[in-house]
């Protein structure tokens, strides 16, 4: 039976990291329009705390995609199951992840939206599990580099479950 068996991330602790994300992405964006895009679902709970607080005019949008079929396969491309509302040419864009493991989903998304010509396209995620990591990409905003464990909670899932919780948690064998 697996079962959330630690706290590795207290709600304290995510609130602080989110607070310092949101002031560096502020400065770097001071006088700039920004489009937030929050990757579903994974991210939505990430992404509704960070734009509250960034003090800068922003707009909010969000993709879901599917996971790649072939997980050897780092130069795939992405199914989008819902694309922006936005065309985004021209503009600031700032991809927001819960987390980032081989770091297909994200690589082939980024040349996706490359395509789409926007000013800037900049990625933060919450969490990096570098350890796990297939494809080459740079985040400009990471929150935490985690170890290889398999985790649960503000967003993230096992099974569908366990998103609600208010902090990050590890899944175990109980
Ligand atoms: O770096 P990668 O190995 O590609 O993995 C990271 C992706 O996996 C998770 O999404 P998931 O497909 O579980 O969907 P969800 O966000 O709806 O839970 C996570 O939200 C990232 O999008
Ligand atoms: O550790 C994880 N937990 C849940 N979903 C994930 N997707 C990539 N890594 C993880």
């Amino acid at each position: 039976m697996f079962k959330v068996t630690e706290v590795m991330i207290s709600e304290e602790q995510l609130a602080a990291k989110v607070s310092e994300l949101a002031k560096q992405i502020e400065k770097d964006f001071q006088g700039e329009e920004l489009l937030v895009v929050g990757i579903l679902k994974g991210a939505s709970v990430f992404v509704a705390d960070l734009i509250r607080k960034i003090n800068l005019d922003v707009n909010i949008d969000f993709m879901s995609v599917s996971s790649y079929g072939n997980s050897t396969e780092s130069s795939g491309t992405v199914k989008i199951l819902k694309d922006l509302d936005v065309n985004i040419e021209g503009k600031n864009v700032l991809i927001v992840e819960d987390i980032i493991d081989s770091g297909l989903t994200l690589s082939n998304l980024v040349a996706a939206l490359e395509t789409r010509n926007p000013k800037s396209l900049k990625l933060c995620t919450l969490l990096d599990k570098p350890q796990r990591r297939k494809a080459n990409i740079f985040v400009d905003y990471v929150g935490f580099v985690i170890e290889d464990k398999f985790i649960v909670g503000y967003g993230i899932d096992y099974a569908e479950k366990y998103r609600n919780l208010p902090y990050i948690g590890i899944v175990g064998q109980e």
